[in-house]
């Protein structure tokens, strides 16, 4: 399958399918100097990225540290990273690649993979509703569903803890589950899995189970010296979360090279997982996380052992950008 290359007037002048009233556009302030970069910002429960069309070259046209830049919430556009959509590889539709705030290139992104989803919808109206999308971390497929969600197979879980990759000790197998790491002074119960992307997932800590009111916070401080453990060589994305029954919970995150944000889908699917693994959840059920943004529904299957996340993804703008 081929798309069209961008019709960056639809995206530019449209009043947006997606956004809440008119899309308002953009009008940024010249950064430094060089020719303007046609962007359009989206959104998936506050979890907000800059896309960039990408599909004439298997090279971003935005650096790292172009992106930091852009991704400043004062001197730039404002968002937790930059997405390209760029040509497939091999049997795909199209590949993404992204860069979080800080510059860093993680494996994949949740709520990115719904967004871009939507943005090649905008692109090209007669694009398939099923995406093979080609990323650090494997086959990902999202699917546009009637209602205006997006369905993901975020494939399967990396449970060895060596890959996730971390140095703490397996407990069950080779999978870190409920393993005691001291931070601060208190000790946390982590259980590590990788959704391509590495995540340390705290359900309890000194024996008490995690208050995510209570969290609030101490994040800023606290997530740090998660992220910067010498126990996660790759760093690490670390969810707090609290069960509201055993299909539904409740998490904060703070992520790799982003800091504090309002979701983070591939860290619901791996609390998902994490809870199971630790007797807290069901698998034979679908499971409802609320991230700060807003709900996500997560299953992990029985049938193909494959994670699937749903959940929205929105259009808020689109403009361009001197870089
Ligand atoms: N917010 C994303 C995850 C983005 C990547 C992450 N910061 C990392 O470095 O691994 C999501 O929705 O999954």
């Amino acid at each position: 399958m081929s798309f069209p290359m961008l019709n960056k007037q639809a995206l530019l002048g449209r009043t947006c399918r997606f956004a809440v009233g008119k899309a308002p556009r953009a009008s940024i302030r010249p950064m430094a100097s060089a020719s303007p970069l046609t962007f359009s910002k989206y959104q998936g429960l506050g979890n907000d990225f800059i896309l960039i069309d990408n599909r004439h070259s298997s090279d971003p046209v935005v650096t790292p540290e172009q992106a930091v830049k852009i991704c400043d919430r004062n001197f730039g556009i404002g968002g937790d990273g930059v997405i390209f959509a760029l040509p497939p590889v091999g049997d795909t539709d199209l590949t993404m690649r992204i860069f979080n705030s800080d510059g860093s290139e993680p494996e994949m992104c949740g709520n990115g993979i719904r967004c871009l989803a939507k943005f090649v919808a905008d692109v090209d109206a007669a694009a398939p509703r099923k995406y093979k999308i080609h990323t650090l971390a494997g086959l990902i497929q999202p699917e546009l569903l009637a209602d205006g969600q997006v369905r993901v197979d975020m494939g399967e879980p990396i449970l060895e803890g060596a890959k996730v990759p971390t140095t703490l000790a397996p407990t069950q197998g080779s999978t870190v589950v409920s393993q005691d790491l001291a931070v601060e002074g208190r000790t946390y119960k982590v259980t590590c899995v990788s959704m391509g992307n590495p995540h340390a997932v705290i359900y309890s800590c000194d024996g008490n189970t995690i208050k995510i009111d209570d969290l609030d916070k101490e994040l800023a401080t606290l997530g740090p010296k998660f992220e910067r453990n010498t126990v996660f060589p790759a760093r690490t994305n670390t969810e707090f979360v609290e069960v509201v029954n055993p299909s539904h919970v409740r998490m904060v995150v703070w992520e790799r090279g982003a800091g504090r944000t309002l979701a983070c889908g591939t860290g619901a699917c791996a609390l998902v997982v994490a809870g199971i693994l630790e007797g807290r959840l069901e698998r034979e059920r679908i499971c409802r996380v609320d991230l700060p943004g807003g709900p996500l529904q997560i299953e992990w299957s029985m049938a193909d052992n494959h994670i699937y996340m749903t959940g929205p993804a929105e259009l808020v703008f689109s403009g361009t950008v001197r870089t």
